[in-house]
């Protein structure tokens, strides 16, 4: 009963049918099964990404799975004007969906200083360049319509958990919780409630691209969590914005990361509230396990790469 009267935002229920629903990154992967989704259930949608091509065939692709004609736009997130006329010409937005990313994951030793910078300013400036184009008119929107609107986040379990390989891909995606924090406390009292995904690794052409060039420790501790595929990821994403959670763990592994990782961030829901604080310790103790497995790993690794 306290945990019920302390969690805020308070939750609520954020419609989607008839509503604008704006994604980037809508032309693959999760992203296009998330237009899909959404799409079925009736909303507008309007999907971003840079490549016209894609855009296109996703438009044609979701035409078919639906009957429904999304809108396309192509622009570079890292571009402030093309995201802000892209915004413009969509019209007013409902629920946001910063979901574009890109990950090429590789030791920081080894990587160089240009593609660092290419996931930051993708990942995270890409993420601020959209939420201050849409922001003002999804304001305004919701007042007019009375309704809760949503910005939701694609981070990934490499955002609640740093992984070998991963060091920029993690710093942009952890970067994008504290974005997240400080803009649930900014935008709530315009009734805008904001969502991070957290997935595992997800089947999808950017999965394929990547899988081909990752190092075998990332392979390893990334397999300590389930993979699932676009269109399961797609689903828990929509769920997790239609019920206005703050953090939306996409599998069971997630669920428990997301429980070790709660900290400080805010939580509407009362049930999850409760496995946090109950299982705070137990938790602990488990992503204790988990570290202890994951450099055990790294020095077989290592003893054997000298064993050779
Ligand atoms: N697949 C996975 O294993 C996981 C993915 N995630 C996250 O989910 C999100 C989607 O991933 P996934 O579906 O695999 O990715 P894909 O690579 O399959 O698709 C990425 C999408 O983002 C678009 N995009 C990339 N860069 C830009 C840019 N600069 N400006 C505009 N659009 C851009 C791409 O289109 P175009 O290239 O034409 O611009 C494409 O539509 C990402 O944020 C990723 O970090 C999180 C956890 C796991
Ligand atoms: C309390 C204990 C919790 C236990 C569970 C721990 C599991 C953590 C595994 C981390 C997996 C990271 C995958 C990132 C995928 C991704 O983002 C890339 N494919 C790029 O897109």
């Amino acid at each position: 009963a306290v945990l019920a009267f302390l969690v805020r935002p308070r939750p609520v229920r954020v419609p989607i049918k008839g509503r604008h629903v704006f994604i980037t990154g809508g032309s693959s992967g999760i992203g296009l099964a998330l237009a899909r989704l959404a799409a079925a259930e009736g909303a507008h949608v309007s999907i971003l990404a840079r490549r016209a091509a894609q855009l296109q065939e996703a438009r044609d692709a979701i035409r078919l799975a639906t009957g429904v004609d999304v809108a396309i736009f192509s622009a570079d997130v890292r571009d402030a004007d093309a995201v802000a006329k892209a915004v413009e010409a969509a019209g007013p937005v409902d629920v946001l969906v910063c979901n574009h990313g890109v990950f090429t994951p590789q030791e920081l030793e080894k990587q160089d200083l240009e593609e660092v910078r290419f996931m930051v300013e993708v990942n995270l400036m890409g993420t601020f360049n959209l939420i201050k184009a849409a922001l003002p008119t999804m304001k305004q929107r919701t007042k007019v319509t009375g309704l809760p609107a949503s910005i939701a986040i694609m981070s990934s379990q490499a955002g609640q958990v740093g992984v070998y390989g991963y060091t920029a891909y993690s710093a942009s995606k952890f970067a994008l919780r504290g974005l997240a924090e400080a803009l649930q406390h900014e935008v709530i009292a315009d009734d805008i409630h904001v969502s991070m995904i957290f997935p595992p690794d997800t089947e999808t052409p950017g999965f394929a691209e990547e899988h081909r060039r990752r190092p075998d420790l990332t392979n390893i501790i990334a397999g300590s969590s389930g993979g699932m595929k676009a269109d399961d990821v797609a689903k828990k994403a929509l769920d997790g914005i239609k019920s206005s959670r703050f953090i939306v763990p996409c599998n069971f592994e997630g669920t428990m990361l997301s429980i070790a990782t709660a900290g400080l961030s805010p939580q509407s829901s009362f049930l999850t509230a409760l496995a946090e604080v109950l299982g705070a310790g137990f938790m602990r103790f488990m992503g204790l396990c988990f570290q202890w497995n994951w450099f055990s790993s790294i020095e077989n690794w290592h003893s054997k790469k000298k064993g050779l």
